[in-house]
């Protein structure tokens, strides 16, 4: 699967939809769909993102820490739409394509609707339970990522003022090991609150290509980055 001139495709949400939570890997939904996760430390905007990437408040975000407990599966289909004047969709695996005659442009727009299916974790780092929770807790997430192979894509979220954290860099460590030994999946580091950056903050992050983005100041450009970026990385285009 190989899409022309990714600059000329848009992305747009067609529906999306909660699907369960569960707190072992026996109580997931069935693997059949490509899986992204989400992950990073507590109140990093783990849940906001999502919304974002759903288009509908349907994850649980709050100020306070810890406000995610469980392992959540939302899933979703996006549009991918290219038109024929600028790009060429070439369509490989099982992918619903259709094509569609645009008449007042008089030009051919091609697309395709990809279900995907978003995965909210509890955060990294949440001290407010015991520590036998905790352990028992942590156990089951480390035990959820490594065995479920359906996750193509992990997303590491970093808040875009903090972005030396000896926690972040433990999550790196973790989420590449894993990554290096599948050939199968990828790693997606995500930069959230951007809008809490001052400019030059902003584009020093940027100027090293960063993936930046904000939940509550976004532009439509900006949410077209971060939906290629996952797509793409998710599907290994
Ligand atoms: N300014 C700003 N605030 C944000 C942004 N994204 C999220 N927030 C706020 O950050 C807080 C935490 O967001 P959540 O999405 O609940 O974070 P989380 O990573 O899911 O947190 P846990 O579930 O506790 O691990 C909420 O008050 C959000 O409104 C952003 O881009 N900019
Ligand atoms: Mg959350």
């Amino acid at each position: 699967m190989f899409i022309q001139n990714q600059m000329h495709t848009h992305i747009n949400v067609l529906q999306s939809y909660f699907m369960q939570s569960a707190q072992i890997i026996k109580d997931c939904p069935a693997p059949n769909y490509t899986e992204i996760a989400m992950l990073g430390r507590s109140n990093v905007g783990k849940s906001s993102i999502i919304n974002l990437l759903l288009n509908h408040k349907l994850a649980k975000s709050s100020s306070i820490p810890g406000k995610t407990k469980l392992i959540n599966f939302f899933s979703t289909t996006w549009e991918l739409s290219a038109n024929k004047k600028d790009s060429i969709i070439h369509d490989a695996v099982e992918l619903d394509e259709i094509a569609m005659h645009n008449k007042e442009e008089s030009s051919c727009t091609k697309s395709m609707r990809i279900p995907l299916v978003f995965i909210d974790f509890p955060g990294f780092g949440y001290a407010k339970v015991s520590k036998d929770t905790k352990k028992i807790w942590d156990k089951h997430l480390t035990d959820f990522i490594y065995k479920r192979q359906s996750i193509k894509l992990f997303c590491h979220l970093i808040d875009s003022r903090h972005t030396d954290l000896a926690i972040d860099a433990e999550i790196e460590r973790f989420l590449k090991a894993i990554t290096e030994s599948r050939q199968d999946c990828k790693l997606l580091q995500i930069y959230t609150k951007d809008d809490k950056l001052n400019k030059s903050d902003y584009h020093k992050l940027k100027a090293q290509n960063k993936i930046t983005i904000s939940t509550l100041k976004k532009t439509p450009q900006a949410i077209q980055q971060l939906y290629h970026a996952i797509l793409y990385a998710s599907l290994n285009w």
